[in-house]
């Protein structure tokens, strides 16, 4: 057989795929061309540019048929189709955030854990939503909220609907002090034995099953119940236990209780930060409010400095609870890294392959940024 007869059959395929495509960009052109004209009529008849819900809709179409890539795909349809117009309202946009689209300011949502106390202290008079991660997960996924942290089990296991805003995070690199595995005895005496994991965590919960199994090598029952260690503890032998109150505990630990950092123990696996929660957007917003959601993206960046920057004034507001002391919160704010760079990343992209493995997480799940970045 010859280069050529061998290559044959291969051309009428690729003609077919030619034509495919050039029918695809014909179709777009089209629906291109149609779509102008309903915003055009739209806005002249003083309504606003896009119907929210009519998009959503179409998301469902494209990802009914392609799933998550599907949703991608017409995100980048709609993006096309809206055309000079969106162009246009979007750079008028960037240069006057407030005045996007006839709708409220986007709203914001915050932990109400320490761990967001820097963040909380740069935001100001700035009016957020406060809760736990598991009624900030649930807020922002129906809605309630526009822009809030969420655990990152929670992102991925909603990756197809979500995007994480860059550079910023919850997380450590090593010992975080607040996201804790406490046990009686040492890690191995687990084994055949129960832990219980707090109703407020999804991460913490997740790594600490994970280490124990493939990094332990203990096979232990596993219960959820409310975040309180005494009574977590009266029924088993481990207790995962996040925020402010595991903070508590491991500042001012029982005697004969063992606790261990879920954080260092993850460094010490794997070399990589641990990144606990992320700040998201539902892709829906991202796409109808781009310009809003830059500039709570570039609020949240400079909330997160300033606190950076006044430590102590942070460390003094939140022991002002009686909690903590001030010196107890200036070590646990120093500890904390709002950062999210490349070794984060990675960090996150080994966590998501090895929470897939035991069907935690979507095999696909991933981390998608808002404005592209990877
Ligand atoms: C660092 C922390 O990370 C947290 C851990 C979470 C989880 O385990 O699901 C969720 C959000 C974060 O609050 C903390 O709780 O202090």
């Amino acid at each position: 057989m010859t280069a050529q007869q061998e290559h044959a059959p291969v051309t009428p395929a690729r003609n077919r795929i030619d034509d495919l495509d050039a029918k695809l960009i014909a179709l777009i052109t089209e629906r291109r061309r149609i779509s102008a004209g309903i915003q055009r009529d739209r806005i002249a008849a003083g309504g606003v540019r896009t119907d929210t819900a009519r998009e959503r809709e179409i998301f469902r179409r494209y990802h009914d048929a392609f799933g998550s890539a599907g949703t991608t795909l017409g995100s980048m349809v709609l993006e096309i189709c809206r055309g000079r117009l969106g162009a246009e309202r979007e750079r008028a946009a960037a240069v006057e955030p407030g005045r996007e689209p006839d709708t409220p300011p986007l709203r914001l949502g915050v932990f109400s854990f320490a761990n967001c106390g820097a963040v909380r202290w740069g935001l100001g008079d700035r009016q957020v939503a406060t809760g736990t991660p598991e009624a900030m997960a649930a807020a922002l996924l129906a809605g309630e909220v526009d822009v809030a942290p969420i655990s990152l089990v929670e992102y991925l296991r909603h990756h197809d609907r979500l995007l994480a805003l860059p550079d910023l995070g919850i997380g450590s690199d090593g010992e975080v002090l607040s996201c804790q595995l406490f046990t009686r005895g040492p890690l191995t005496d687990l084994d055949g034995g129960r832990v219980a994991l707090g109703s407020t965590s999804r991460t913490a919960a997740l790594l600490a099953t994970i280490l124990l199994a493939e990094w332990a090598g203990v096979n232990a029952e596993y219960r959820v119940e409310p975040p309180v260690l005494a009574d977590m503890l009266r029924g088993a032998d481990g207790a995962v236990l996040i925020g402010d109150a595991a903070l508590a505990e491991t500042l001012h630990p029982h005697p004969g209780l063992h606790v261990h950092d879920l954080g260092a123990l993850w460094r010490e696996w794997t070399g990589l930060p641990m990144v606990f929660a992320v700040w998201a957007v539902r892709r829906a917003t991202a796409l109808r409010r781009p310009a809003a959601v830059s500039a709570a993206h570039a609020t949240l960046l400079e909330a997160a400095q300033q606190g950076s920057r006044q430590l102590d004034e942070v460390a003094e507001s939140l022991a002002a609870n009686g909690l903590f002391t001030r010196e107890e919160m200036s070590r646990y704010l120093a500890t904390l890294e709002h950062s999210l760079g490349g070794r984060h990343i990675a960090g996150i992209r080994h966590f998501a392959k090895l929470a897939a493995r035991r069907g935690a997480v979507p095999d696909d799940a991933d981390i998608t940024f808002f404005g592209g970045q990877s």
